[in-house]
C-alpha cells in the first residue's frame, strides 16, 4: 500500500522523536511491503522562526494533501515573551481546528514490565485501559472573546463555549468506541457549576437512550481526577471537554509510568487523523538525547491502526515497544540509573531493530511452511 504521511516535527524534543517515528516507520513499510511518503513541514516555533507565523499555509496545505499527519510536539522558552495569538501553540490549536480534529484518543495503558518499578501500588496500576476521549476543537481553547479589558488591563476574559452540534458529535464518538470495547461511559464534567457542563449532561443522558447497552455514568472532574489515580480499572471509556481533558490526560499519565509513554489520535469525522504524544517539547531536556520517543512512536502506531487500517503492522510496533521494555531498556524519565538507561537515540535504534528481526523471523517461517 502506499500512504502519504505529512510529518510535523515542531520543537524541542518533538524535532528528535519524530525522528524515530519515521525511522519506525520505514522499518515497518519495508517488513510488510507499504510505502510511506513523508513530507516534512513546520509548525510552531520552527514556523515562526522560518515563516514568521505559527501554521505556514503551506503546512496546512501539505497536511490536506496527505492520507495522514504525525506531529511532535511544539513550544519553548526562546518564544514564550511572543503575545498568546501568535505563540508556537496557536499553530496546533490552528491545524487542529482547520481540519476539524474534534476527537483526541487518548488511551492509558499499563505496560507490564514497567509495574513493578512503579510507585503506585500493583493492584491500582495493571491491566488498566482507559480511553480518554476529549473534545479538541472547542471549549476554553477557542473561545470568543479571549482579551484583556480596562484602562489598565486589569480585567481578563476567557469564554467556554460549546455549540450543541459541537457536543452531541464528540458524545457521539466516546459511545461508539464505548460499544466497540467494555459498553461503560464516564462523562466528566462540572455541571454543579458551569452551565456547559449541563448542557453537556443533557446531551450524554439523550444519546444514552440509543445506546442501552452501554453503562453510563456522570462524574464531576474534580472526584474523576482523585478516582482516575485511585481506583484507574473503574473506568473504560471517559469522555470530556477540551481543558478537563488536557489536565486528566497528564495525571493519567503517571499509571502507565510517563507522561512520554502517552500517544493520542486526533480525529475528523470522516476518519482523517493527526497523531501527536499528549506530551509537550519538554525544554528541559530538549537537545540532550533524553527524550522517550514511545509516546511518538505509538502515535505512529496508532496512524496505521486508525487512518490505514493496518493492524497487524500496528500490533509489530507495540510488541517491538514491549519487547524492548521487557528486555529491560530504560530512558531516564523512567529509569535513570543502571546498564540498561539509553538516550532516544539508542532507545529509537531498538525499537527499529525489534521491527526488523520480526521481519527476518517471519520471512524464515514462510519458508519453512
Ligand atoms: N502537543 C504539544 O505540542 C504540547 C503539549 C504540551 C505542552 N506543550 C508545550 O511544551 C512546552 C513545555 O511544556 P511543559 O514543560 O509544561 O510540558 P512537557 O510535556 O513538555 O514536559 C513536562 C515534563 O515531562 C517531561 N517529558 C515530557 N515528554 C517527555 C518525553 N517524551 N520523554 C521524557 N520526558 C518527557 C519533561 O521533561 C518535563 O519535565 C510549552 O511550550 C508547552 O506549551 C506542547
Ligand atoms: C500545547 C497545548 C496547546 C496542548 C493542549 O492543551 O491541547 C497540549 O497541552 C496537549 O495536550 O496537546
Ligand atoms: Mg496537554
Amino acid at each position: 500500500m502506499k500512504k502519504k504521511i505529512a510529518v510535523l516535527p515542531g520543537d524541542g524534543i518533538g524535532r528528535e522523536i519524530a525522528k524515530g517515528a519515521v525511522a519506525v516507520l520505514k522499518a515497518v513499510g519495508e517488513r510488510f511491503g507499504h510505502e510511506f511518503e513523508i513530507e516534512f513541514a513546520d509548525i510552531g516555533g520552527a514556523a515562526i522562526d522560518q515563516h514568521h507565523t505559527p501554521l505556514p499555509d503551506e503546512t496546512t496545505e501539505a497536511c490536506k494533501r496527505s492520507d495522514a499527519v504525525l506531529l511532535g510536539a511544539v513550544g519553548g522558552p526562546k518564544w514564550d515573551h511572543l503575545p498568546s495569538h501568535i505563540r508556537p501553540e496557536r499553530g496546533l490549536l490552528a491545524i487542529r481546528k482547520e481540519l476539524q480534529l474534534f476527537a483526541n484518543l487518548r488511551p492509558i495503558i499499563t505496560f507490564e514490565s514497567l509495574v513493578e518499578s512503579s510507585p503506585l501500588k500493583r493492584e491500582i496500576i495493571e491491566d488498566v485501559d482507559v480511553m480518554i476521549v476529549r473534545e479538541l476543537t472547542g471549549g476554553l481553547y477557542f473561545g470568543k472573546p479571549s482579551e484583556r479589558r480596562g484602562e489598565h488591563n486589569e480585567v481578563v476574559i476567557d469564554t467556554l463555549h460549546y455549540t450543541r452540534e459541537e457536543i452531541e458529535r464528540i458524545v457521539e464518538k466516546s459511545f461508539e468506541l464505548a460499544m466497540v470495547r467494555n459498553k461503560k461511559l464516564t462523562s466528566v464534567d462540572k455541571a454543579n457549576v458551569l452551565e456547559s457542563s449541563r448542557m453537556w449532561r443533557e446531551i450524554v443522558q439523550e444519546k444514552a437512550k440509543n445506546y442501552p447497552e452501554v453503562q453510563v455514568e456522570h462524574m464531576y472532574v474534580d472526584a474523576a481526577a482523585m478516582k482516575l489515580i485511585h481506583q484507574p480499572k473503574d473506568f473504560d471509556v471517559m469522555v470530556t471537554e477540551n481543558l478537563f481533558g488536557d489536565i486528566l490526560s497528564d495525571e493519567a499519565s503517571m499509571i502507565t509510568g510517563s507522561l512520554g509513554l502517552l500517544p493520542s489520535a486526533s480525529l475528523r469525522a470522516d476518519g482523517f487523523g493527526l497523531f501527536e504524544p499528549v506530551h509537550g517539547s519538554a525544554p528541559d531536556i530538549a537537545g540532550q538525547d533524553k527524550a522517550n520517543p514511545m509516546a511518538m512512536i505509538l502515535s505512529a502506531a496508532m496512524m496505521l491502526k486508525y487512518s490505514f487500517n493496518m493492524h497487524k503492522e500496528a500490533e509489530a510496533i507495540e510488541q517491538a515497544i514491549n519487547e524492548v521494555l521487557n528486555a529491560g531498556y530504560r530512558t531516564p524519565d523512567i529509569q535513570n540509573t543502571g546498564t540498561h538507561v539509553v538516550g532516544t537515540t539508542k532507545m529509537i535504534d531498538l525499537v527499529v531493530h525489534r521491527v526488523r528481526e520480526d521481519s527476518a523471523i517471519s520471512s524464515i517461517m514462510a519458508v519453512y511452511m
